[in-house]
């Protein structure tokens, strides 16, 4: 039997995504793992799932899913590109979906055939109790030469940001993302400042690798960037596939604006791939 998914990517962070709201499908890690292969599958950086929300509130519950088959409690550019999709079945401009990491609202800026659908998706408020994280120790073993201290929180899934002078500092992100100070691992986030009000970020991300977008990366750049006084409350995030702006607001809720765009529809036959 044949499902239908669809591929949607934001800024590059590249998805499939599966509606189980009328039949839910027996998706393991593993299988997941398997349909998330570029080589021998669909391939994408998360997979993500759709189904019937326990909140009313909620027109539909996400999960998502990196390719090693491990669970995220956030994905904003996901969450963009679900948004895009549940405002157009709807027919609305504003909405809120349940993730593992609560209610997010999502409000759709504008439809557009080519450049996709701008959304603005509040991610909710940063835990940066989050992992009072000795990052320093971190640095020094690693001898990572900084333009700031690091700082560590979560966006409903963990980061830490390391600032830098130079972005090949990144090829330390798979030793960071296993380091023992993060008992569930992390996303790891490069920034380079480069105006009170911009950065440059490239973010290795747990379970995935680099990606060529990361948003709650990209949120979690911003909010620790003030913390350390290095930017301002809203700044424009270039990552290596375009831009997206990050707002932290007075409500202290952490507002990501950027593009969501669908890239093709198929079917998969979900049995073929190993339980
Ligand atoms: N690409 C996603 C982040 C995925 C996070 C995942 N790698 C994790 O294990 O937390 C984003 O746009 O926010």
């Amino acid at each position: 039997m044949r499902t239908f998914f669809q591929k949607m990517h934001g800024l590059g962070n590249d998805f499939v995504i599966v509606d189980e709201r009328a039949t839910s499908f027996d998706l393991t890690p593993r299988r997941i793992a398997g349909l998330a292969d570029r080589r021998r599958g669909i391939g994408c950086d998360q997979f993500v799932t759709l189904s019937a929300p326990e909140d009313s509130k909620a027109s539909v519950f996400v999960r998502f899913f990196n390719p090693d088959g491990s669970e995220a409690g956030a994905c904003g550019n996901a969450s963009r590109c679900v948004a895009s999709l549940i405002g157009q079945e709807l027919h609305t401009d504003s909405l809120t979906f349940e993730t593992q990491n609560g209610l997010l609202e999502a409000r759709i800026l504008s439809r557009d055939e080519m450049k996709g659908t701008v959304v603005t998706v509040d991610m909710g408020r940063p835990r940066t109790d989050w992992q009072a994280v000795p990052l320093a120790k971190a640095v020094d073993t690693l001898r990572l030469p900084l333009a700031g201290e690091p700082a560590a929180l979560s966006m409903g899934n963990p980061h830490a940001t390391f600032f830098v002078t130079d972005l090949s500092e990144a090829e330390r992100g798979p030793a960071l993302e296993i380091d023992p100070l993060f008992p569930d691992r992390a996303n790891i986030g490069f920034a380079r400042i480069d105006a009170p009000d911009r950065m440059r970020l490239r973010v290795w991300e747990r379970g995935a690798g680099f990606t060529l977008a990361c948003g709650s990366g990209a949120c979690a750049a911003v909010v620790n960037a003030v913390r350390r006084g290095l930017g301002e409350r809203r700044m424009t995030v270039e990552v290596d596939g375009g831009e997206m702006v990050i707002a932290w607001d007075a409500d202290d809720h952490v507002l990501m604006t950027g593009p969501a765009q669908l890239a093709f529809e198929g079917t998969v036959d979900l049995e073929a791939y190993p339980k």
